[in-house]
């Protein structure tokens, strides 16, 4: 690695500022600089891509070029641009992991945030995704878990219905949407058919999910769970009895007691029930169903989010709508969920008081 001269430092530093768009770091902490010289005014640099047809090549060399020719006293760049060996990548990979196993467990600096509801087309799936995006808006870092097998329907609310994550090694990185890191069932499935896998398969599915996935770090990362109170939730209430749970309902009175029984199995596997949120309101569905779920779990209603057609479409689209004009009530409520969920803080969450 050879860097002489200050001017050589000056193209260094301004490389420190260029980030890897997947991993969301600075390409200086990843290794993938090499040889950094300047020699009349030209600078030759050796940039080492992770893997073969890096998805994120083009981005990352474009905004080498920008950074270094913005040096004062650079005025060409010479870029040579090559692959990691394999044992520089492994290298890079075992650095990134660290001795960590399963980052969001007890004791996690994430605040660990499961999303579930009694039955399927609540807007459990919708909530949770414009809940990332509101909280990714306000400078959160957010990374989203679809393990919702029967729906998976995450990956096209956020806009990215074929985004396949990058594998570096064994670890995979997931595709970001609106800021969001997301990971989803569905990016692993052929067809997009449901799965129809049972607990083993599940539990390992979900472990490798928190465990291989490369978020990062996290102040918050949200579970989209599958509705009702089968295996994955179960599995998950094992794996993260720190996670704080959401149940989502309609206003619906007779959808209190199956969302009432999810949010009685999160509890029972030691997870704190924070909240209801109240879906579709306004609409044909009735009303109560919100403040009855939370009187029998003895938790608040923390937004009431009523039936628009922008969240829809917005859904349809792959276009949240909490990062709209501001006009939609539906996107204001959204953002009030957000904003509740910061001003609660982490509280006990997964802490024992005795
Ligand atoms: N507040 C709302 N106003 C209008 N439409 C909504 C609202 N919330 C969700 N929807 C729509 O309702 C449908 C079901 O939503 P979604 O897929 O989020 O439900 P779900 O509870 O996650 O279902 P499942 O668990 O079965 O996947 C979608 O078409 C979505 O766009």
């Amino acid at each position: 690695m050879t860097s002489s001269g200050p001017l050589a430092d000056a193209v260094r530093a301004a490389l420190a500022r260029v980030q890897d768009p997947e991993i969301r770091r600075p390409i200086t902490e990843l290794d993938m600089v090499g040889a950094v010289e300047v020699a009349d005014a030209t600078a030759r640099v050796a940039l080492r891509l992770t893997i073969v047809g890096c998805p994120a090549a083009d981005r990352i060399e474009r905004d080498v070029r920008q950074a270094v020719l913005a040096v004062p006293g650079v005025e060409a760049i010479d870029l040579e641009i090559g692959v990691m060996t394999p044992a520089e990548r492994d290298a890079l990979v075992t650095r990134l992991r660290g001795e960590r196993r399963m980052p969001f467990g007890p004791g996690t600096l994430t605040r660990v945030v499961a999303i579930t509801s009694g039955k399927g087309g609540v807007g459990k799936s919708t909530v949770t995704a414009e809940l990332a995006v509101a909280l990714a808006a306000r400078g959160l870092a957010v990374g989203l878990v679809d393990a919702d097998v029967f729906g998976f329907s995450i990956p096209g609310i956020l806009g990215i219905p074929d985004a396949k994550p990058t594998q570096v090694g064994d670890m995979i990185l997931p595709p970001v949407a609106h800021g969001v890191k997301v990971i989803s069932i569905g990016m692993f499935v052929e067809d997009r058919t449901p799965v129809s896998w049972r607990g083993p398969l599940l539990h390992r599915t979900m472990q490798q999910f928190l465990t291989d996935v490369y978020f990062g770090d996290l102040d918050v990362l949200l579970l989209d769970l599958p509705p009702g109170t089968g295996d994955v939730a179960i599995t998950l209430g094992q794996l993260l009895p720190n996670a704080e749970v959401l149940v989502v309902t309609t206003p619906q009175a007779a959808a209190a007691d199956v969302a009432e029984r999810s949010g009685l199995v999160a509890r029972q596997t030691g997870q704190t029930v924070i909240g209801v949120v109240e879906n579709m309101a306004g609409g044909v569905f009735g009303s109560g169903g919100g403040d009855e779920v939370a009187r029998r779990l003895e938790v608040p209603v923390l937004a009431r989010i009523p039936l628009s057609g922008a969240v829809a479409a917005g859904g349809d689209a792959g276009a949240p709508v909490v990062l709209g004009d501001g006009s939609d009530p539906a996107a204001d409520a959204l953002i009030g969920l957000a904003d509740a969920l910061v001003a609660r803080g982490r509280g006990l969450a997964g802490r024992s008081l005795l």
